[in-house]
């Protein structure tokens, strides 16, 4: 069954990523236009999200479930992007349902709560793309060309 696009309202709202490398920079990149506070997890990350981002230089554990600050039910982790190796996502995903945090595996399908879509976006116009988790190819294809026509569209 096709996946609905529920369009989320982000900001302010606290987003946790555990990994630090290609693919959690590329998403964080893209969350950071939505205006969340991200928390990443991961011993490494790249000098461009230092900034950005709260950086926990540590190994992912159950703990980093709570919320950063420590403040309640407020702030919790409106979902979690797990982008680490595939052994440390798979024991995120299990910690995340224990306590009822939806989450992304980037490395198993099979382990989302919700895909990371392709996006194109001007200003507060944002088009999101899944093929249903079974053709991320497609769903890249399909992004660069809504991307091209958001640009043409806007000149
Ligand atoms: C199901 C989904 C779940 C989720 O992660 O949310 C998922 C899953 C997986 N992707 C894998 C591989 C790659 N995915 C990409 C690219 C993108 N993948 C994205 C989304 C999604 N990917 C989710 C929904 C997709 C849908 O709806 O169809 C995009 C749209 C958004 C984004 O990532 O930003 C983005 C294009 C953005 C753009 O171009 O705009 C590349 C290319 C690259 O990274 O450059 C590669 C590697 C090279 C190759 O294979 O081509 C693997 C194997 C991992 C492994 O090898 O271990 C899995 C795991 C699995 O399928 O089980
Ligand atoms: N969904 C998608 O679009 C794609 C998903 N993948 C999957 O995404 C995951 C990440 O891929 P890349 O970013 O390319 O890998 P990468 O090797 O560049 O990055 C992995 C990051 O995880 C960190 N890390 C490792 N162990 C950790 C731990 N215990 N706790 C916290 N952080 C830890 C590392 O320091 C590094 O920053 C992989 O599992 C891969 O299978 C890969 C390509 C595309």
């Amino acid at each position: 069954m096709a996946y609905f696009p529920l369009f989320v309202d982000l900001e302010g709202r606290q987003v946790l990523v555990v990994g630090g490398g290609k693919i959690a920079v590329r998403r964080v990149r893209t969350l950071l236009e939505f205006g969340c506070q991200i928390t990443v997890v991961s011993p490494e990350v790249c000098e461009e999200l230092r900034e950005k981002v709260l950086w926990k230089k540590k190994r992912y554990d159950e703990t980093d479930l709570e919320s950063p600050g420590n403040v309640g039910e407020a702030s919790r982790f409106i979902f979690v992007l797990a982008a680490a190796a595939p052994e440390v996502n798979e024991k995120i995903v299990c910690d995340c349902r224990k306590k009822k945090i939806p989450v992304n595996n980037a490395s198993n399908r099979d382990q989302c709560d919700f895909y990371f879509p392709g996006i194109a976006k001007d200003g507060d116009t944002v088009v999101g793309i899944t093929s249903g988790g079974g053709d991320h190819r497609l769903a890249a294809k399909i992004s660069a060309v809504v991307r091209q026509i958001l640009r043409t569209i806007a000149v």
